[in-house]
């Protein structure tokens, strides 16, 4: 695997706002880069790393041997999405990074019609900025704080977000809010991953294994994952799609939590595969369903 480096361009998007103009100019005028830098892999074009900073892009981009982002369904071939224009996925996490690993597997294998385009994190050292590296992922810091000071502002995301061409943003394990900005910016586009049957345990101080403690104290016989579509706050969103697990009279959060991961792993995908293929429907009520890809009448 050879190193790539990376070359910016000062491109603006012409219908750039005021705001977003002032934050290019601010980023432009922070943007330092090595002059020997160019990006030599990836369907990253030049517009989609303008304005950003490397200082806050992990850019330790790897050159693979064939594109990664190129789609090989189970027999190898080529897999020209049979739908509509394969999607951009943004995803976002904090920890090891799993559901990320299974979705961009899925998107290689041809199952998921998206390239995951960049992975954004707020903790850059996590396993899942670790995989995106190796496998020749932007990895974006965010959000900006006293501990990371490098981190991205939300206006400064949104620009990143747009110049990448953002279809859809999936959190998978992102332990923090999403801001209000962000969320109206991508209606209806923005998916997380929880792990237990919301509305039940969900929330502000609900995550990781405080979720699945909670489960087993409350001496309930099931769980399992859920996925659903982001608001502006914690798991309230309208949920998509869900797995069931028994919960065991022994379990332990870590055996619970395990036995809910597998079901996450598959559910997310399902989920992910049906946003790309523009099988989602949204009942009269404002539930969101899932259009099966065999069976059109079908609906879950
Ligand atoms: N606007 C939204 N943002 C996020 C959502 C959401 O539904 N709407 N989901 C979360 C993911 N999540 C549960 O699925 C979740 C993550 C974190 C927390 C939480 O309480 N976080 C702590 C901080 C934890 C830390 O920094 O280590 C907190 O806010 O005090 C609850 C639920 C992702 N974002
Ligand atoms: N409330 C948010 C939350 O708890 N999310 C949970 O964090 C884990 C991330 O695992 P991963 O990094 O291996 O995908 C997953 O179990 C996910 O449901």
């Amino acid at each position: 695997m050879e190193a790539a480096t990376l070359r910016f361009s000062s491109i603006r998007s012409p219908n750039q706002t005021k705001a977003s103009q002032f934050s290019q100019k601010r980023l432009k005028s922070r943007l330092s880069c090595p002059p020997n830098c160019l990006i030599q892999k990836n369907n990253l074009n030049s517009n989609q790393m303008s304005t950003v900073k490397p200082s806050r892009l992990d850019w330790r981009v790897v050159k693979s041997k064939c594109s990664s982002l190129e789609p090989k369904n189970t027999s190898g071939d080529v897999n020209f999405g049979k739908y509509s224009r394969r999607k951009k996925l943004a995803i976002f996490v904090s920890g090891g990074g799993s559901n990320f690993r299974s979705i961009h597997e899925a998107s290689i294998q041809g199952l998921v019609n998206g390239d995951v385009a960049v992975l954004v994190t707020d903790k850059p050292g996590c396993g899942g900025a670790v995989y995106a590296r190796n496998s020749g992922i932007p990895v974006i810091v965010f959000p900006k704080s006293k501990l990371i000071a490098d981190g991205l502002l939300t206006e400064e995301l949104l620009t990143v977000l747009r110049n990448f061409e953002i279809d859809f943003v999936l959190l998978a394990g992102f332990l923090k809010l999403i801001p209000v900005e962000l969320v109206q910016a991508y209606p209806k586009s923005i998916l997380n991953i929880h792990p237990s049957l919301l509305p039940a345990f969900g929330g502000k101080g609900y995550y990781g294994l405080k979720v699945h403690k909670a489960v087993i104290a409350s001496g309930a016989r099931y769980s399992g994952p859920t996925v659903h579509f982001v608001d502006e706050h914690y798991d309230t969103g309208r949920t998509l799609a869900q797995r069931v697990v028994p919960v065991l009279a022994n379990d332990t959060p870590e055996n619970l939590a395990a036995r809910v991961l597998h079901e996450e792993h598959q559910v997310y995908v399902e989920a992910v595969a049906a946003l790309c293929e523009d099988r989602i429907v949204w009942r009269e009520d404002g539930v969101p369903l899932i259009r099966s890809r065999t069976n059109p009448d079908e609906l879950s």
